[in-house]
C-alpha cells in the first residue's frame, strides 16, 4: 500500500524544484523594470508571477479539481502597460515548464520539451490561485516567492507550497535556493528542499533531490536557545521579541532571516524558536506564509501556536483566522517560551 499523499508529494517536490530553478536563474538576470510595487506597497517580480504560473500549471494537470490559494494574480499583466512584463513571464514560465531535468518526472504533469503554454494559459494558471479558502475540502496554497525583499537582496527567500484538507495542513514543501545544505558549514553548497507529510516526518534534500535526510528539532537546553525572526522591522516587532528574550535570559542574539526559511532553519535545529509579533493591528497574516512551515515544524517534532497557545486557523479564508502572534519551537521548551511571551504581553500592557 502506498503512503498517504504520495502522488501529491511527488508532484509538489517536482513543481517547487522547477520554480526554484526559475527564480535563481532570474535573480542573476533581473532588471529594474521587472519588479513592480503592489497596492499594499510590497514588491513583486517577474520571478514571483512565473513561479506561481509553473506550480499552478503543474497542479492543474495533476489535480484539476483542487482549488488554489495563491498570493499573486494576473490583473496587472492584463493591462496594456503590462505587456512587456507578460512577455517575459510567458518566456520564463515556458523555459521552466519545458526543461528536461532528466529526473524521470511524470509525463502527465504537462512538463518537459514541447509543453509550451500560451500567454492566456499562463495568466489563467496564475489566476487559478484566486480561491477564497475555507474550512472544508482540499486546497493548495502557493507563495511563489516568500520573502520577495530577501530575494531582491540576494539573501534568503523560499518557494512555498502546501496541501490543506479540511483546514488541516497535510503536506508542506519549501524550496530555499540560497540556504546552505549544512548550516554548520555556510560554504557548503546552497539550495535545499524541505518536505513534510502529516504523520510521515520531515526531511530535507538538495534541490536536485540528492542527499535526502530526515530532520528533527534537537532537544535544546534553555541557554542554547536563540530566536529566528523576520529581517523586516515593518513585518515583526523586534523590540517585543527582545522583551521575550530577556524574560528567557537568552544569551544568543536573534538570527534574522527572510521568509519561511526560518521554519526550515528551526526544523533542522539551526535556531531554537520562531517568533513573530505583528507591528500593525490592521495586517492579517496570510495562510500561504505559514501553512507549509507549520506542518514542517510539527513533523520535525515541534509545536506551533499563536501567543495564546491556540493552533493556527487555516480554515478562515485567505488570511489566518483569529490568531494573535506566532510561536514555534521544540516540544520540551515550548511551555517555558509561551509563558515568557505571555509575561512580555502583560509587561507591555502595564507600560502602555
Ligand atoms: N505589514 C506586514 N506585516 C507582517 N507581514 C507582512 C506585512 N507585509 C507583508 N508581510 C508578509 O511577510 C512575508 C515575508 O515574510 P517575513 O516577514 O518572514 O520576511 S521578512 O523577513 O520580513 O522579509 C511577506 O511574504 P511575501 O510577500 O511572499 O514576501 C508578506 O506576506
Ligand atoms: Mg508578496
Ligand atoms: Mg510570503
Ligand atoms: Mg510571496
Amino acid at each position: 500500500m502506498s503512503l498517504a499523499f504520495a502522488a501529491e508529494k511527488q508532484l509538489a517536490v517536482s513543481a517547487v524544484r522547477r520554480a526554484c530553478n526559475l527564480t535563481s536563474s532570474v535573480f542573476n538576470r533581473l532588471v529594474k523594470s521587472e519588479t513592480v510595487v503592489k497596492n499594499d506597497k510590497s514588491p513583486v517580480t517577474v520571478a514571483d508571477f512565473s513561479a506561481q504560473a509553473v506550480i499552478s500549471s503543474m497542479l492543474g494537470k495533476a489535480f484539476p479539481g483542487d482549488p488554489i490559494v495563491g498570493e499573486e494574480d494576473s490583473a496587472d499583466l492584463r493591462l496594456e502597460s503590462g505587456k512587456e512584463l507578460l512577455d517575459r513571464i510567458v518566456a520564463l514560465s515556458n523555459e521552466a515548464l519545458t526543461a528536461d531535468l532528466g529526473l524521470g518526472e511524470n509525463a502527465d504533469w504537462g512538463i518537459g520539451p514541447g509543453n509550451n503554454r500560451t500567454a492566456e494559459e499562463i495568466m489563467d494558471a496564475i489566476d487559478r490561485g484566486n480561491y477564497a479558502g475555507g474550512k472544508t475540502g482540499r486546497m493548495w496554497t502557493i507563495d511563489p516567492i516568500d520573502g520577495t525583499k530577501g530575494f531582491l537582496r540576494g539573501e534568503q527567500y523560499a518557494v512555498c507550497l502546501s496541501l490543506i484538507v479540511d483546514a488541516s495542513v497535510q503536506l508542506g514543501v519549501i524550496g530555499c535556493p540560497n540556504l546552505p545544505i549544512d548550516a554548520a558549514s555556510p560554504n557548503s553548497p546552497k539550495g535545499c528542499i524541505f518536505v513534510a507529510v502529516r504523520g510521515q516526518g520531515a526531511q530535507q534534500m538538495a534541490l536536485s533531490g540528492a542527499d535526502p535526510r530526515p530532520i528533527s528539532i534537537p532537544a535544546f537546553s534553555m541557554d542554547q536557545l536563540n530566536f529566528l525572526e523576520s529581517v523586516e522591522s515593518a513585518h515583526a516587532s523586534h523590540s517585543f521579541h527582545d522583551l521575550v528574550a530577556r524574560n528567557l535570559a537568552l544569551k544568543a542574539p536573534p538570527t534574522r532571516m527572510d521568509s519561511q526559511a526560518k521554519y526550515c532553519a528551526l526544523a533542522r535545529g539551526d535556531g531554537g524558536v520562531y517568533i513573530r509579533m505583528l507591528t500593525s493591528s490592521s495586517y492579517k497574516e496570510k495562510i500561504w506564509d505559514h501553512a507549509p512551515g507549520s506542518v514542517l515544524v510539527e513533523e520535525a517534532g515541534g509545536v506551533i501556536s499563536d501567543f495564546n497557545g491556540k493552533p493556527l486557523d487555516f480554515g478562515a479564508g485567505r488570511s489566518l483566522g483569529d490568531n494573535f502572534g506566532i510561536l514555534a519551537t521544540g516540544k520540551d521548551v515550548y511551555p517555558k517560551v509561551l509563558e515568557a511571551v505571555q509575561r512580555a504581553l502583560s509587561e507591555r500592557k502595564a507600560n502602555i
